[in-house]
């Protein structure tokens, strides 16, 4: 669908009042074989749209989850251009938007052109590049528009206001604001200031602004969602399909989705 789809995608059901939860999966954890089975399973669970991490040797910002994850499919074999090929053919039972996140290096490996190139023949439609700051990431950003990919950009607790309404303005898609300090995992609970940074956010960005890092209960998801547009989930869902745990999985989403009761 590329970048504008998935804007008007997300609005319209904003417009119904929905949340949009999106789980990241490891692609090749389990092996690749079984990528497009857990995307069209996770899509039919009421997913808003899926991340999809790559898997790289150096994950900076991956806690240990998503880095045993990360090692299961790289001894598997998995490469970005298997990914990318397991994408494409699984392209036509998808209705969904697909976000790819990976480190720079693959990016770098594979060629920034055939990169953009590839995820748009694949039916990517968005890009999460973590370890690309601001002021760097110019090369990127014309490779994706011009292969109509959005560009999602990340946002920090600790950051200043004003580098947050920079990073806020440019990113697309969504805005993926990083609700903990530290790596991905499940957290017990988020600091105070969370509420008035999604809120802030959010007044600065023209897309979605989704909350993501640590969260790990359906109650997590909704208390976030709360101050936001909706939440990204990672580990816990990673370990449960590695655990063969799909009704688990089903279950969280279906219940992240369900308002707030107060008691
Ligand atoms: O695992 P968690 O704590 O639920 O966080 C989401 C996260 O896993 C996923 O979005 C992600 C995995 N690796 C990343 C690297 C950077 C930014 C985000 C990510």
């Amino acid at each position: 669908m590329g970048k504008a789809k998935m804007e008007s995608y997300f609005k319209q059901k904003q417009a119904n009042d929905e949340k949009l939860f999106v789980p990241y999966i490891m692609a090749g954890d389990g092996g690749l074989d079984v990528l497009n089975e857990r995307i069209l399973f996770l899509q039919n669970c009421g997913a808003a749209a899926i991340e999809i991490g790559i898997p790289f040797s150096d994950p900076v910002a991956d806690g240990p989850t998503i880095q045993a994850a990360g090692l299961r499919a790289l001894d598997n074999g998995t490469t970005l251009s298997g990914v990318l090929q397991t994408l494409q053919a699984g392209k036509n039972e998808r209705n969904i938007p697909i976000i790819l996140m990976t480190y720079i290096n693959p990016i770098y490996r594979y060629g920034v052109t055939s990169f953009a190139q590839g995820c748009a023949a694949a039916g990517v439609d968005g890009v999460i590049v973590p370890d690309i700051p601001m002021e760097e990431e110019k090369f990127l950003a014309d490779e994706f528009q011009t292969s109509s990919l959005a560009f999602i950009r990340l946002a920090s607790l600790t950051s200043t206001e004003d580098r947050l309404k920079e990073i806020a303005k440019r990113s697309e898609g969504f805005l993926y604001a990083v609700s903990v300090t530290g790596t991905t995992g499940a957290r017990e609970a988020y600091v105070e200031e969370v509420k008035a940074y999604l809120e802030m956010l959010k007044s600065y960005s023209s897309v979605p602004v989704l909350a993501g890092f640590g969260v790990s209960t359906a109650e997590q998801a909704q208390t976030l969602s709360s101050y936001c547009d909706g939440v990204i989930v990672g580990s816990t869902i990673v370990d449960l399909f590695h655990h063969g745990d799909v009704e688990g999985v089903k279950n969280l989403i279906e219940h992240s989705a369900q308002p707030t009761t107060t008691s």
